[in-house]
């Protein structure tokens, strides 16, 4: 209506001109004036960018899952610049470590990428000043099923999901993580064949499995047979095959609309649409049966805290409530906590964040294990000198010093996450720094405006060689207490974070991958699997590299497991 009548009004204004002439005329001169303030917007970044080393870009760059996909072309996608096989490249090339890095997608804010520790620290610590830019495409994605912690802004909506999301992670859950993760590898060692040694072919989706397994019979004991069989199309699915297929079709879940997947003329896509409506529908039946049992049994009994994920996270949500109504007596009907949506949120969130990350990390540790034996020697006296006969058991989780360094040590090397963006919430100032041939360092500042995105580069953070003693090689004692570095490191190691959004899953992550880590060196000799003709140094590039995904993914490779 509007179009119209405007058109009318122009057509009436310019009566000598035809109206092809005068539309092309318009519309030329509106995408005039939009390219040149696009150009001075962008002129505007490179005025703030100024001083600094420059990548620029046309595309929005730091959304991992697809930028290595694609080819390098320079200033249009700078593949290369950011490459992940060596991270602290384009840092040491330059001098400094902090980047500008213009991109014409995004022309509403400027964008930097940073190495820097101090810079890391401040960050991830001075939450008022640095948010997170949760409108970024992975963000907004993953909430898909309801709005969840990862996806919330720095204060009052972040204090809100972690009230109740951070108690669920309690002693019981550790505890039966560990439990879940043994039951899981004595069931992955039948399913693969192993008890008496052999060749694990696909580490990577053994692990992956692994720990989908340990999430589905944390999460809330759902029965989890090692090779999950299809059910016809059309049914709803036993809740370990939507969960897996959920989880085997993650890009696509994110991406793709649900209707169209449910709707797509190919069966194979269809059933990821079923598997994701199967997966909600299941949650919420859970999430409504366990709100009753707790109920009924807080009638009689609240001293036993459940002993599932799902469990703590409805205890948490009506612990919650209860505090409400004593506070507000009668009155308390004020909604607290979280919605049911966002429950099933946060319980897709600990799937999503929880299992790949921790599953790509113990492929990669066990590739490290295999191509530097010496490293298993280490870890086999550590638990057998703690342990002696007995099967590592959770009580002696803290002693296992080593064991939790190996992991550490392979989240530095291989970081799983790979880039943590923040979002300037107000003008700010970030230091960095920058060095000449003889590494003489010069220590700066940047003035950062509000709006302006900076991405914590932590793959590169782990690398850099100011920080860390030969910081290539696998070495997992620079993680160990007695190791006078090893407290200041831990604290500014960002593999899971830092600050008040650092990973809030970590120390289940710990038991999970000590727990398999334990058990495996206890019991077996891992040796890496060669290709036919393939030499040493070609093995363990491949099995050491990784391809960017939704998280750093390792590739497809065997290890033989030898029986001790
Ligand atoms: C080796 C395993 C893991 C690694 C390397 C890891 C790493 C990270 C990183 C880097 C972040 C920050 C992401 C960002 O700011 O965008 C994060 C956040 C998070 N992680 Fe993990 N994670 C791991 C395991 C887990 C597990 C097992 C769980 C759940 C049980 C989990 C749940 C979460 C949640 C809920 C957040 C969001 C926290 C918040 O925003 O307050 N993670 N993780």
């Amino acid at each position: 209506m509007i179009l119209h009548q405007l058109l009318t009004q122009l057509f009436s204004s310019y009566p000598n001109m035809g109206k092809l002439d005068l539309l092309i005329s318009v519309m030329a001169f509106v995408i005039g004036i939009a390219s040149a303030s696009l150009l001075v917007r962008v002129r505007g970044y490179l005025d703030q960018g100024k001083g600094l080393p420059t990548i620029s870009s046309f595309i929005e760059y730091f959304e991992s899952s697809y930028r290595q996909k694609l080819p390098h072309i320079p200033y249009i996608v700078p593949v290369r610049d950011y490459t992940i096989e060596k991270p602290w490249d384009k840092y040491a090339k330059s001098h400094s470590d902090l980047f500008a890095c213009p991109q014409l997608s995004t022309p509403s804010y400027a964008v930097y990428v940073t190495s820097n520790p101090q810079a890391t620290l401040i960050l991830s610590n001075q939450a008022g000043i640095f948010g997170k830019p949760v409108e970024m495409f992975r963000y907004a994605a993953i909430s898909i099923f309801g709005k969840q912690i990862t996806s919330t802004q720095n204060g009052e909506e972040h204090r809100r999901h972690k009230r109740i999301v951070e108690p669920c992670l309690n002693e019981g859950i550790m505890q039966a993580g560990w439990e879940k993760m043994v039951e899981a590898y004595d069931t992955m060692k039948v399913g693969e064949r192993i008890e008496d040694g052999g060749i694990m072919e696909d580490v990577k989706d053994c692990m992956i499995k692994l720990t989908l397994y340990v999430f589905g019979r944390s999460g809330s004991n759902f029965e989890f047979p090692w090779n999950i069989p299809k059910t016809k199309s059309g049914d709803e699915m036993p809740i370990a095959e939507a969960l897996h297929t959920v989880e085997n079709s993650m890009i696509a879940q994110l991406l793709v609309p649900l209707w169209l997947l449910r709707y797509f003329p190919l069966s194979s896509v269809r059933r990821l649409g079923q598997a994701q409506v199967s997966f909600v529908s299941l949650l919420r039946k859970l999430y409504r049966s366990k709100r009753l049992e707790l109920d009924q049994s807080s009638e009689h009994d609240s001293s036993a805290p459940p002993k599932d994920i799902l469990g703590a996270l409805v205890a948490s949500q009506m612990s919650a409530e209860r505090e409400e109504r004593l506070k507000a007596g009668e009155k308390g009907t004020r909604i607290v906590g979280l919605m049911e949506s966002e429950i099933i949120g946060n319980i897709w969130i600990f799937l999503l964040a929880g299992h790949e990350t921790t599953g790509h990390t113990l492929t990669f540790l066990q590739a490290f294990l295999a191509v530097y034996p010496e490293w298993q020697d280490k870890l086999y006296k550590e638990i057998k000198g703690i342990c002696g006969d007995e099967t590592p058991g959770y009580r002696q989780l803290n002693q296992l010093h080593l064991c939790l360094a190996a992991c550490y040590e392979t989240i530095r090397l291989k970081d799983i996450v790979m880039t943590l963006p923040k979002i300037a919430l107000k003008d700010a100032i970030l230091p960095y720094t920058t060095w000449d041939n003889q590494g003489n360092v010069t220590y700066k500042t940047h003035v950062i405006k509000k709006g302006s995105h900076i991405i914590i580069d932590s793959p590169a953070l782990s690398l850099d060689p100011f920080v860390w003693n030969d910081p290539e090689k696998f070495d997992p004692t620079r993680f160990l207490d007695e190791n006078e570095r090893a407290s200041s490191l831990i604290n500014n190691f960002a593999g899971f974070s830092l600050g008040q959004r650092q990973c809030i899953g970590k120390r289940f992550a710990e038991v999970e991958m000590v727990a398999y880590i334990a058990h495996s060196i206890y019991e077996y000799r891992l040796y890496p699997v060669s290709k036919e003709g393939e030499s040493e140094e070609e093995m363990r590039g491949r099995i050491l590299r990784g391809t960017e995904e939704l998280t750093l993914t390792p590739f497809r490779f065997g290890i033989r497991y030898e029986k001790r």
